[in-house]
């Protein structure tokens, strides 16, 4: 029987295209997502393409919206292999003027929402008594801090804790827990932290160059694409990662070096 997986934030950007990967790898996949009429509407695309999905709308800083997807996945598919907590928001701020709401937003989703997606599903590969994979969204903002996004890569550093933290809590039932670490990749993640960026930038920026130049220093000389983290995901997800657990990879084209 296929494997199966659960993506969150999979109606859109990177979590869709890691979804399409997965699809294209075998998977019969779980798509998540806050956005249910975005959802639905993947979904259909999806289905039309001939892929075995199904969608469940939710919130992943929920704790309740997690169990209940690995629920639904069990009931559709019977089983559950892999849980990639894709879903995460930005923040652009100076760091003076961040405050509680933003705090609380921004490691409610970025953070707990990993926390929750690690334990439900963790609770059903021991359940089942098999192997599991569990693929957190980290980024290079996990590897370096950035100004006007301290908010974020605050959280995407914690991220890359719980990875390393809980790796080393669950190997005991085989399963790995490992993040991907994108670099600048064109989403509407994207579009709106240059915008972000330009609003904060006193007119110094226009729209589209924060963009241009966090991307001027990749070395392979071209933004990230969602096929480019799908790829890592689909690797992630494989038999053939089974003996790497503990990891955050960057996935970047050469800009951030780790
Ligand atoms: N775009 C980039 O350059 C980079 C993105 N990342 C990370 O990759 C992940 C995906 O990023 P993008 O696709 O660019 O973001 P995006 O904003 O383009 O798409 C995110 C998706 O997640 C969904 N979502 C948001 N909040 C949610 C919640 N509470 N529960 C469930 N779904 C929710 C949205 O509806 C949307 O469909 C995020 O964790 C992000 O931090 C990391 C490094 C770089
Ligand atoms: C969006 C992101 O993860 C950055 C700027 O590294």
């Amino acid at each position: 029987m296929s494997k199966v997986a659960v993506v969150t934030g999979s109606a859109s950007g990177l979590g869709r295209g890691i979804a399409e990967q997965l699809i294209q790898d075998g998977f019969r996949v779980v798509l998540h997502d806050i956005n249910e009429v975005l959802l639905n509407q993947t979904v259909e695309e999806l289905k039309q393409q001939g892929a075995d999905v199904i969608g469940v709308p939710g919130d992943v800083s929920k704790r309740a919206d997690q169990f209940y997807v690995v629920e639904k996945a069990v009931e559709a598919f019977g089983q559950l292999d892999v849980f990639v907590n894709n879903a995460g928001i930005d923040a652009v701020t100076p760091f003076l003027e961040i405050n509680e709401a933003e705090l609380n937003r921004v490691f409610a989703i970025n953070v707990n929402g990993v926390v929750f997606g690690t334990q439900a599903a963790a609770q059903q590969f021991i359940k089942q008594q098999t192997k599991g994979k569990i693929i957190n969204a980290c980024s290079i903002a996990g590897h370096e801090s950035y100004e006007m996004l301290a908010t974020y890569s605050a959280s995407k550093h914690a991220v890359r804790s719980f990875t390393h933290a809980s790796s080393k809590e669950l190997a005991k039932y085989n399963i790995t827990v490992n993040a991907y670490c994108p670099g600048v990749a064109k989403t509407k993640m994207w579009d709106r932290i240059d915008e972000e960026m330009v609003r904060h930038s006193d007119g110094a920026l226009q729209i589209g160059e924060a963009f241009e130049q966090f991307s001027a220093g990749i070395s392979l000389g071209r933004y990230q694409i969602p096929e480019d983290v799908g790829n890592l995901v689909s690797f992630l997800a494989s038999d053939k990662a089974d003996y790497i657990t503990g990891q955050a990879i960057i996935t970047d084209g050469g800009l951030v070096y780790r």
